[in-house]
């Protein structure tokens, strides 16, 4: 495909996208429809998709209309690139431009510059302060991959040499202890060898650094309440000899768990919510809980454009709740760690102070929070011991 005949392919599947197709569903029947497209084709139209739906307001704007071709022309001019070398109708190429899409519109301000829906920015705003500005525009851009090595298996030095042998180059990242970024060659990770034997998985740092401020210690019972996929329950089971447990209010979320737990080698075994409470009380308990996602909208930038106010007070409510029954499985004395992918503080400090303020027998033992513009995922994670005879 040309470079011309990728844009027009992306300006079909935005059209598709706008009128309410999930973006990966609207991608992956056009990539069965189109045998024609190699890889290196359909990583592109991917990457043209993903940067208009996470620019959607902003390359709108600049192209003059909420549409396909309006966004792939709003991408063009921000990229400072021609748009009639593109919109030249030849071959697959966009049809040539009309004379209203050439008109230049008035530059964009404020939320719609910054991609952020109205309603939420001053809420985005209040949360992130003098680093608002910074952090939408970093959720504008694609995320790094980063990967966790499971340390078990191997040392980050092994796991880079194992992983450059299969043409992937990596580099640590501060984040956290056992995080990686891959630098070259992701796209080979699934075929790589350190992946296939469970030496790395994928997992942002800033996930991983969440379960490294965890005070896991070997012996200890450890309910993860929340584990979707279980990303965090391998990172905890590669930390310390825990006696694992994995519990979804979604149970199918967690089907993988199994076979990407014995791919690391790690034990853990999956709970219904009755045999929660048969099991209870755990010394630790995780809440991962579900969020706006705000912190990962790089990665799934149409979160940003779902969410809604009713929305998100909706998952403030669910986040307390929560946190309330996850407080009841936990042992005297223990540790309840309620972590989200968001960097609203609705979501985190304001939810943790409202849990601490109504049950004083839990204190705040430790809190963190990463920012997008770090390079990482938007994160938070706050750490709660429940006194002895609480
Ligand atoms: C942020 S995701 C978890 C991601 C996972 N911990 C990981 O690291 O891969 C939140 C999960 O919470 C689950 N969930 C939603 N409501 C819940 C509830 N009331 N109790 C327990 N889990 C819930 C969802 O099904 C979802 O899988």
């Amino acid at each position: 495909m040309t470079p011309a005949a990728r844009l027009q392919a992306a300006i079909d599947i935005l059209d598709q996208v706008l009128a309410g197709e999930p973006a990966e569903k609207a991608l992956t029947s056009w990539g069965r429809r189109s045998r024609f497209a190699g890889s290196k084709d359909r990583a592109a139209v991917r990457d043209h998709v993903f940067t208009a739906v996470r620019c959607l307001r902003s390359h709108a704007a600049l192209g003059g209309a909420r549409s396909g071709r309006g966004l792939i022309l709003g991408a063009l001019r921000e990229a400072g690139e021609d748009p009639d070398e593109v919109f030249t109708g030849q071959g697959h190429a966009p049809a040539p431009l009309s004379a209203a899409e050439r008109q230049l519109p008035p530059p964009a301000e404020g939320p719609e510059a910054l991609d952020i829906p109205d309603w939420l920015w001053p809420e985005f705003r209040a949360s992130l302060g003098q680093d608002a500005e910074a952090a939408a525009n970093a959720l504008r851009s694609r995320a790094p991959v980063h990967l966790r090595v499971n340390t078990p298996k191997g040392t980050l030095q092994q796991a880079q040499d194992a992983l450059a042998a299969d043409g992937i180059a990596t580099r640590p990242h501060p984040a956290a202890s056992t995080a990686l970024e891959i630098t070259e060659g992701a796209r080979k990770l699934r075929n790589a060898s350190a992946y296939a034997d469970g030496l790395v998985e994928l997992q942002d740092a800033a996930s991983q650094a969440v379960v490294e401020q965890l005070p896991l210690e070997d012996g200890m019972s450890v309910l993860d309440y929340c584990a979707g996929g279980g990303g965090k329950s391998l990172a905890m089971a590669a930390r310390a000899r825990i006696c694992l447990h994995a519990h979804d209010a979604d149970p199918k979320r967690m089907k993988d768990l199994p076979e990407r737990a014995a791919r690391a080698g790690a034990r853990v075994t999956l709970l219904s919510s009755a045999d929660v409470e048969r099991k209870a009380p755990f010394d630790l308990v995780l809440c991962d809980v579900p969020c706006s996602g705000s912190g990962s909208w790089r990665r799934a930038p149409e979160g940003k454009w779902r969410l809604t106010l009713e929305g998100l007070r909706a998952l403030q409510e669910t986040q307390s709740e929560i946190l309330r029954r996850a407080a009841g499985l936990t042992a005297p004395g223990g540790t309840l760690a309620y972590a989200t992918c968001s960097m609203l503080q609705a979501e985190n400090t304001q939810q943790v102070q409202a849990f601490t303020a109504n049950n004083p027998e839990w204190s705040l033992a430790a809190e963190q929070s990463w920012k997008v513009q770090d390079g990482t995922d938007g994160f938070y994670v706050a750490v709660l011991t429940r006194a002895k005879g609480g």
